[in-house]
């Protein structure tokens, strides 16, 4: 009996706690500064987005979303979204581990990472109860991107939000999910990805100890499954703005200097200095 408790009692973090415990302080201070991070660059507090909760567009302005033009709705987004990029660069800067990769690997890491990191804070601000989202100051449904001309990726998005929401993540769990998701060894043309595996083991170990000490171990799975729906979300998007730029080159041009560089020409710094 005494060994069934035992086993069933086994934690692997158990292990790391009695061999390594230098490293658990490690393990501490590593989550300690991701969670400080993240409320440091989360670009609204809880309490304001709580307090905001029930101001939702009126039906005049939400005319006035729907009548702007296609390029005109996606240049005001555009906006909005590179704003949020801008929060997400300063958050990739204080993980502990970002900073020591190459120039390159930071770039290409936030390239794609950026875009998912600001769909995971989405679920910060979104009300479930009557499915809108925190946008332009308001909270808005989806028929306020109407004139987007991209129904289903929004559709896609607001469901993303929901599944996410339901999950309950706490702020240093999401803190976490945010670090994990952007430290991504998987990315595309990165020079050192050993490097990157080692940094994103490292904030594995963090989230696994968070959920651990919650005693919501079962949390870890159902990350990684959202994570695979995140991936699916931001190669659809990427689909759209291909079809924008496609359709209107000059706004594109104009309006997403980071990413239409780096879509369609060489390597084009996204990290803040060559933003503005
Ligand atoms: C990164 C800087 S850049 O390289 O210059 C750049 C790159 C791409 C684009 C075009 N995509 C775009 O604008 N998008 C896409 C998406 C919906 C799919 C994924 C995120 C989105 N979301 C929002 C947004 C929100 O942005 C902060 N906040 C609340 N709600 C929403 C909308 C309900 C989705 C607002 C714009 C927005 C623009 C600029």
């Amino acid at each position: 009996h005494q060994d069934l408790m035992a086993l069933h009692s086994y934690n692997p973090l158990d292990d790391l706690y009695n061999h390594y415990p230098h490293s658990l302080r490690n393990i501490d201070e590593l989550c300690a500064s991701i969670v400080r991070s993240h409320r440091e660059t989360s670009q609204y507090r809880l309490e304001e987005l709580q307090a905001l909760r029930w101001k939702v567009f009126s039906r005049e302005e939400i005319q006035a979303y729907q009548s702007k033009t296609v390029d005109e709705m996606w240049q005001h987004c555009a906006v909005r979204l590179t704003e949020a990029v801008q929060y997400v660069v300063e958050f990739a800067k204080h993980i502990p581990g970002f900073r020591m990769l190459s120039q390159n690997d930071q770039i290409a890491l936030l390239k794609t990472g950026s875009m998912e990191v600001v769909l995971v804070r989405m679920c910060r601000f979104f009300n479930t109860e009557n499915n809108t989202v925190f946008f332009d100051g308001k909270f808005a449904g989806t028929e306020v991107f109407k004139s987007l001309a991209c129904g289903d990726l929004i559709a896609a998005v607001f469901d993303f939000a929901h599944g996410l929401c339901a999950l309950k993540l706490t702020e240093q769990q999401l803190a976490l999910f945010s670090a994990l998701v952007l430290i991504n060894p998987d990315r595309p043309s990165l020079e050192d990805r050993v490097r990157v595996q080692r940094v994103h083991r490292s904030v594995e170990v963090g989230l696994t100890h968070i959920l651990h000490r919650d005693n919501h171990d079962s949390l870890l799975h159902k990350l990684y499954q959202r994570m695979a729906v995140l991936r699916s979300l931001c190669s659809l998007h990427m689909e759209k703005l291909r079809w924008f730029s496609q359709r209107y080159p000059l706004t594109a041009h104009s309006l997403f200097p980071p990413l239409y560089k780096e879509l369609f020409a060489s390597e084009a710094e996204l990290l803040p200095g060559a933003a503005h």
